[in-house]
């Protein structure tokens, strides 16, 4: 498994969907990020230019990493595993709608499944999973006894 060697990590929302206000986009990742740091010594800082280790942006079909966009529905999004340059980098695809409640899709909550893949976890067959690999909006705490479990396998 690959896995960051620093704890302190620095992110960079690169560009933003139109489907939300910026402070919207913002507060998700925020969240989705709070999601991880909570359970393990992670620490993220946000970046506004440069080259950060998780470059987040919001992309459709063909993005020049030959792993292009299906339009709206099936693929969501997807991200790399820690490393350099792309490794780490998170992708959402803006054919899909991206909201701040319950109707499809969360942007929140795919964002906390894809940071999950960005810290080096797969996806896994537990139901109630973030990792799971097909989003089911959930109320609440997204994290099972699993992923904490995986994370903390990492990062301890
Ligand atoms: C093979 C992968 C690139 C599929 C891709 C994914 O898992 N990205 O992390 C993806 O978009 N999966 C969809 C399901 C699909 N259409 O294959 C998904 O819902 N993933 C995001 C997600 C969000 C929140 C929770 C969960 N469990 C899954
Ligand atoms: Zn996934």
């Amino acid at each position: 498994r690959t896995k960051w060697l620093s704890t302190n990590l620095t992110f960079r929302i690169v560009n933003y969907t139109p489907d939300l206000k910026k402070s919207e986009v913002d507060r998700a990742i925020r969240k989705a990020f709070n999601v991880w740091s909570r359970v393990t010594p992670l620490v993220f800082e946000k970046l506004y230019k440069g080259n950060a280790d998780i470059m987040i942006s919001f992309v459709s079909k063909e993005h020049g990493d030959n792993n292009p966009f299906d339009g709206p529905e099936g693929l969501l999004a997807h991200a790399y595993a820690p490393g350099k340059n792309l490794g780490g980098d998170v992708h959402f695809d803006d054919d899909e709608r991206w909201t701040s409640d319950s109707t499809e899709y969360n942007l929140f909550l795919v964002a906390a499944h894809e940071f999950g893949h960005a810290l080096g976890l797969s996806h896994s067959t537990d139901p109630g999973a973030l990792m799971h690999p097909m989003y089911s909006y959930n109320q609440g705490y997204p994290l099972s006894e699993l992923d904490v479990h995986e994370i903390q396998a990492l990062y301890g």
